[in-house]
């Protein structure tokens, strides 16, 4: 663990970067640092592998007091990842990776496997091992730099807006891999954003700070959504705090309905009857082995032939057993405003209607004022967490 115990860092002795901060960071887990530009986050970060001195206060590393560790020491079970990756121009991608064994006086062929063997880790090719760092793309250079800093195997990992160079679909896909990889090695990691979604994403707890250097909260993402201390951590989760709370409310209790789909060999004339006898507008249009195709409606369709031919509605699905999240943004696809729901094998297993979601909604909202305990859910994913508070308000909690 390594904890902050009442940590200022002056830069002058007007400039007061980090004021009397106390914060634990627990092991294995992944704590995120946000709030806005200026407040002291990377300071934050540079004082525990001693880049930065604090000027009052202690820190501690499993008990031990960082200033007492000469800094190559320190940082030699720290890894340190930064934007734009700050890689060695003139290296190949591998031994760039392999910089910190060498350093450690790994033999070249041994440092180079680990590199090869990180490579891969990483979701990096093996054919990208001979080129330099121009020669990559954004993305492919900040795994290059994750693997760089987990060459050592450090227990501890800090990460300074690794991935705030890339663009936002490179950017959730370098989110996934990190989640991916936690999963797998369960480092100490501390994370700098100032993008609240990411600090969501990613944090197992999120310490919001505000500028002074102040803490403002530290909780888990669903607490600090369900609870924010005070109108500056309120402002900062920002208006979509509501909706991105459904991420860690699970879609259990959303009710389906199994008479909204029809097959596609339906003959179009009998559409009509089946939406009629659903008391529906739209229904869902499934093919032979029951995957979704996309939304019909009566109005508009040839008085001929099946549904084969007829033009359909772009539709949204999502995986059963999700957060209620991901339901919600599969019905905003459709303009049924429908969800469909599918397995794990993208076979139909209900539809959840404009109705249900807002029950489920309305359901997670009253939770609201509730304390939120958080469980470990499903590691892999990257959607890891779920309510307990939010299960209980809907009959379904555990405990
Ligand atoms: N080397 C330095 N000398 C003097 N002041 C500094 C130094 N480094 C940072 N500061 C000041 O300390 C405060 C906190 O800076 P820090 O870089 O830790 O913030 P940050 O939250 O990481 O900001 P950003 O999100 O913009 O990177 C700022 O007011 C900054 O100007």
């Amino acid at each position: 663990m390594i904890e902050f115990i009442d940590v200022t860092k002056r830069y002058s002795r007007t400039d007061i970067a980090v004021d009397r901060l106390d914060l634990e960071i627990p092991t294995g887990e992944i704590t995120v640092l946000v709030g806005p530009s200026g407040c002291g986050k990377t300071t934050t970060l540079r004082m525990i592998n001693r880049m930065v001195d604090a000027t009052e206060g202690r820190i501690l590393l499993d008990g031990v007091d960082v200033r007492t560790i000469d800094p190559p020491t320190l940082r030699r079970g720290i890894g340190y990842v930064i934007q734009q990756a700050g890689l060695f121009p003139h290296r190949t991608v591998v031994d760039n990776i392999a910089t910190v064994p060498r350093l450690l006086g790994w033999d070249r062929k041994r440092a180079r496997a680990r590199a090869m063997e990180l490579m891969e880790r990483v979701g990096l090719d093996a054919g990208l091992a001979r080129r330099y760092p121009f020669q990559l793309s954004g993305g492919q250079q900040q795994r290059v730099g994750v693997a760089r800093a987990l060459a050592a195997d450090p227990p501890v990992l800090l990460m300074d807006e690794p991935f705030s160079a890339v663009d936002p679909v490179v950017r959730a896909g370098l989110q996934d891999e990190l989640l991916r990889l936690q999963a797998e090695l369960r480092k100490t990691i501390v994370f700098v954003t100032h993008d609240i979604d990411e600090a969501i994403k990613l944090g197992d707890q999120v310490a919001v700070m505000r500028v002074g250097g102040r803490l403002a909260q530290v909780a888990a993402p669903s607490t600090l959504l369900s609870e924010p201390a005070d109108d500056f951590v309120r402002e900062f989760l920002g208006h979509d705090r509501g909706i991105r709370r459904l991420s860690f409310v699970s879609d259990e209790k959303l009710e389906l309905r199994s008479d909204l789909t029809v097959p596609v060999t339906t003959p179009t004339a009998a559409v009509a009857g089946t939406a009629a006898a659903a008391g529906a507008e739209w229904l869902a249009v499934v093919d032979e082995e029951n995957r979704p195709l996309g939304w019909v409606t009566p109005d508009d369709l040839p008085a001929d032939g099946t549904l084969r031919e007829a033009p359909l509605a772009p539709y949204g699905s999502y995986v059963r057993g999700n957060a209620l999240r991901t339901a919600l943004d599969a019905a905003l696809l459709a303009p049924s405003g429908c969800a469909i729901a599918v397995d794990d094998e993208g076979r139909v297993v209900g539809v959840a209607t404009r109705e249900s979601l807002d029950e489920a909604m309305a359901a997670a909202a009253s939770a609201q004022s509730k304390t939120a305990r958080v469980t470990p859910k499903d590691a892999g994913t990257g959607r890891r967490w779920i309510a307990d508070t939010a299960a209980d308000d809907l009959g379904t909690g555990d405990g």
